[in-house]
């Protein structure tokens, strides 16, 4: 049972403690949710101000209200300083610190989170761990899969999530933690054991303004993870090829261990040699060393599994036990993913969004093409308006032909989206084609055999968002329709 008084630390209240102390039956940060016997936090958010929104949540049962500043309510209004991050630690305590009884292991950086992630899973999994993961594919508790809206959900939404792992068993979770997150306090109150960064480059502007408050947010991950937790030991897992590592090295005080391929680390790949359907290395370790196949083309892909493997064995798991399990990994889902089909161009869907992305599976794409790359690329809207020329350029840079076209277009206007990726360039071997579909069916229409097609920017999607609606649309299906329908000459 856990009463209001257990819900908060005292020193976080601003004023007494009120003399009501009632039980809590659940915490909330929207008001349509709440239930009788709730918590109402009121956040600030980026459309609406959850403030206006407390009496709705009075008026569904709430017995307290957390807010910035006083309110006339019929319940105890308890005033803190930061409501978002303060509801943060109080869903820990409400489900009752379960990230303190399992193993937490956080992935952060602009690109690779999603992959490391289920690099990792699997070799935890050949360790006989249970395992659950929170990411931008979906939540997974052991074998099970639920829906999620944001790559890391809010705290309320975490820390439950957390508490249903544990009831099932999970030893160890690995969570995808992105910049949005970290600068909206969603992860505090969660106890990381490891965490890691991939790498830092352009992405998310729209939100951090400047690539160092980027880094700063990106920081926080490694500035949080103290020293110790009860005894437990911490870890932080960088990437040496990354500058950006050195500053989270300084604002970290855990230990640190890196990997990398190009400066000196820890963890190191060497003798590597790749094809255009994977790569293999030497793995070199303070542990020893061993030599890895994987069934992943590119060298961002070596990066993402010396992330995976330095965190596993920062979690205390064998070499032999990691590389075994690497070997056996086929890929992920929607990344660098190729189309099965009876052609003899290859066809790949993958989920680059952002300037670093496209460029490494572009040149990655080059080298296993014999004949012509056609990108069939579009940008987000509501995001990042700065990676649009960029994406643009780097497109018709490494490809042969361009199909600039829709990726979300959400409130935009699809046109101006492809404008902005389009303005000053003067390469012109790119054409515009609006609708995603038709862009795919020109891209495969033209390919012939030796070329390749990347349809980039959706990965696993399976939806379309324009203005308000979500339609169903998987580049998979539709490159398969393509290739189904193309006219042979
Ligand atoms: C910028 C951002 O992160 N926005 C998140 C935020 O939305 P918001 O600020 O617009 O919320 P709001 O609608 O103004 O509402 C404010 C408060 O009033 C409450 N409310 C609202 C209406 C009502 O009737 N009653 C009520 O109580 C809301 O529940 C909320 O608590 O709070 C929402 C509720 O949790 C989130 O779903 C939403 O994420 C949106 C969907 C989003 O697109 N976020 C992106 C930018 C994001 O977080 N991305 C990252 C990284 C992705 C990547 O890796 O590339 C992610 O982790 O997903
Ligand atoms: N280590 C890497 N460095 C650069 N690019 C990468 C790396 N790993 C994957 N990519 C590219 O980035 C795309 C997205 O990869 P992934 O989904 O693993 O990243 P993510 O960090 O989870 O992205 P998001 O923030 O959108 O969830 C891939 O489809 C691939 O094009
Ligand atoms: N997690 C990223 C994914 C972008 C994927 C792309 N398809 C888009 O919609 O812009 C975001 O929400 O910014
Ligand atoms: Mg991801």
């Amino acid at each position: 049972m856990i009463t209001l008084h257990d819900l908060l630390p005292p020193v976080l209240v601003h004023g007494a403690l009120p003399t009501e102390n009632p039980e809590i039956t659940s915490i909330h940060m929207d008001s349509r949710e709440v239930v009788s016997g709730g918590v109402f936090f009121c956040i600030e958010g980026y459309t609406v101000d959850g403030h206006e929104y407390a009496e709705q949540a009075v008026r569904n049962g709430a017995c307290a209200v957390i807010a910035k500043y006083p309110l006339p309510l019929s319940v105890p209004v308890l005033v803190v300083r930061d409501t978002q991050k303060t509801m943060a630690i109080a869903a820990s305590r409400f489900y009752q610190h379960p990230t303190g009884e399992m193993r937490l292991i956080g992935i952060t950086g602009t690109n690779g989170k999603t992959t490391t992630s289920h690099l990792l899973e699997a070799v935890l999994k050949e360790n006989a761990v249970q395992t659950g993961l929170i990411g931008t594919m979906y939540t997974k508790i052991n074998e099970e899969i639920f829906e999620t809206k944001n790559t890391t959900p809010e705290s309320v939404t975490i820390q439950k999530i957390f508490r249903d792992m544990k009831d099932q068993d999970v030893d160890s979770c690995i969570m995808e933690v992105s910049s949005h997150a970290l600068d909206l306090g969603r992860v505090r109150g969660c106890d990381f054991n490891t965490v890691v960064f991939t790498n830092l480059t352009k992405d998310h502007l729209d939100y951090h303004e400047t690539m160092d408050k980027y880094r700063q947010a990106k920081s926080l991950l490694f500035s949080q993870l103290g020293n110790s937790y009860e005894g437990e030991e911490k870890t932080a897992v960088l990437n040496a090829d990354d500058s950006a590592s050195l500053f989270f090295e300084k604002v970290c005080p855990a230990p640190v261990l890196t990997y990398g391929i190009d400066e000196p680390a820890d963890i190191r790949a060497e003798n590597i040699s790749m094809t255009p359907t994977g790569t293999s290395f030497t793995i070199v370790t303070p542990w020893g060393e061993e030599s890895l196949s994987l069934s992943m083309a590119g060298k961002f892909s070596i990066y993402n599994a010396l992330a995976a493997a330095t965190a596993a064995l920062s979690e205390g798991i064998s070499l032999s036990t990691i590389v075994s399990a690497l070997g056996k990994v086929k890929g992920v889902a929607g990344r660098f993913e190729l189309v099965e089909s009876e052609e003899e161009f290859a066809v790949i869907v993958d989920y680059a969004h952002t300037p670093d992305s496209l460029k490494n599976v572009l040149e990655t794409a080059r080298e296993m093409a014999a004949g012509s790359v056609y990108t069939v690329v579009g940008c987000g809207g509501n995001r990042d308006k700065t990676k649009r020329p960029e994406m643009a350029k780097i497109a018709v840079t490494l490809s042969d032909m361009s199909i600039f076209t829709a990726d979300n277009p959400r409130d935009e206007n699809p046109a101006s989206i492809i404008d902005d990726m389009t303005i000053g360039l003067t390469n012109t071997n790119f054409k515009v084609i609006e609708d995603r579909r038709e862009a795919i069916k020109y891209a495969i229409e033209h390919a012939e055999p030796g070329d390749l097609v990347l349809i980039a920017g959706k990965g696993h999607e399976t939806y379309q968002i324009i203005k308000d609606e979500v339609f169903s649309f998987d580049d998979r299906k539709e490159a398969e329709t393509a290739i189904k329908n193309k006219t042979h000459k």
